[in-house]
């Protein structure tokens, strides 16, 4: 019965000052890295045989921190852009609450939440799925399969996008939901995949 853990990293510079973030590579924050070691706590009664993650600091970063505190430095990791935040294009870098004043909050949600909305020259969180979940489907299901328990650890709209895929989320209801920052979340398999159990491991 494999597991899967996914963790979005821990919060960022850019979380904290309420700007948009996307590709952007933006470093945790003190805060971030407690998170990512409280993460770690929850994560060590699973035992893990790999990680995944991005290629953006703050994803690298929050799994390093959870490896050393499961005492499992040596995991073999995979790191790859199909696990990047999505763009938020010209958004990037930019306050968010100065957006709504400018656009009005209609659109920034639209922007931040929708499926197939694209930011002004970024990317939708279909066109991240459309990155995500083949790559999950490659790189990871083959894994799962042979029965190694595996931890991603990458982004809010990366995440999202494969939480659709995982609990069969339709277009209208992701834009409800959020993934907190170092929350683990666990999926729990049977051994030919179908998904048995889900839950965050800070509600178990
Ligand atoms: O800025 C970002 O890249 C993301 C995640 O931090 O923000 P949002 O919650 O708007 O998707």
């Amino acid at each position: 019965m494999p597991d899967l853990i996914i963790v979005r990293h821990g919060q960022s510079e850019y979380n904290l000052e309420n700007r948009f973030t996307g590709s952007t590579d933006i470093e945790l924050t003190p805060e971030g890295e407690l998170e990512a070691k409280k993460a770690g706590a929850l994560i060590k009664n699973y035992p893990l045989d790999e990680a995944f993650t991005s290629v953006l600091k703050r994803a690298i970063h929050t799994l390093n921190i959870i490896l050393k505190e499961i005492d499992k430095t040596s995991l073999p990791v995979t790191k790859t852009p199909a696990l990047n935040e999505r763009s938020y294009g010209d958004l990037q870098g930019l306050d968010k609450t100065e957006m709504i004043k400018k656009f009005g909050e209609d659109q920034v949600l639209a922007w931040r939440r929708s499926y197939d909305i694209i930011p002004p020259h970024g990317e939708s969180l279909k066109e991240t799925y459309d990155r995500v979940v083949p790559y999950y489907e490659k790189a990871i299901i083959p894994k799962l399969r042979q029965d190694k328990n595996i931890l991603i650890v990458a982004h809010g709209n990366s995440l999202r996008a494969l939480m659709m895929f995982l609990e069969n989320i339709g277009h209208a209801e992701i834009s409800d939901i959020n993934l907190a920052t170092g929350s683990p979340r666990l999926y729990q398999f049977s051994s030919d995949m179908q998904l048995k159990n889900v839950g965050y491991l800070d509600q178990q």
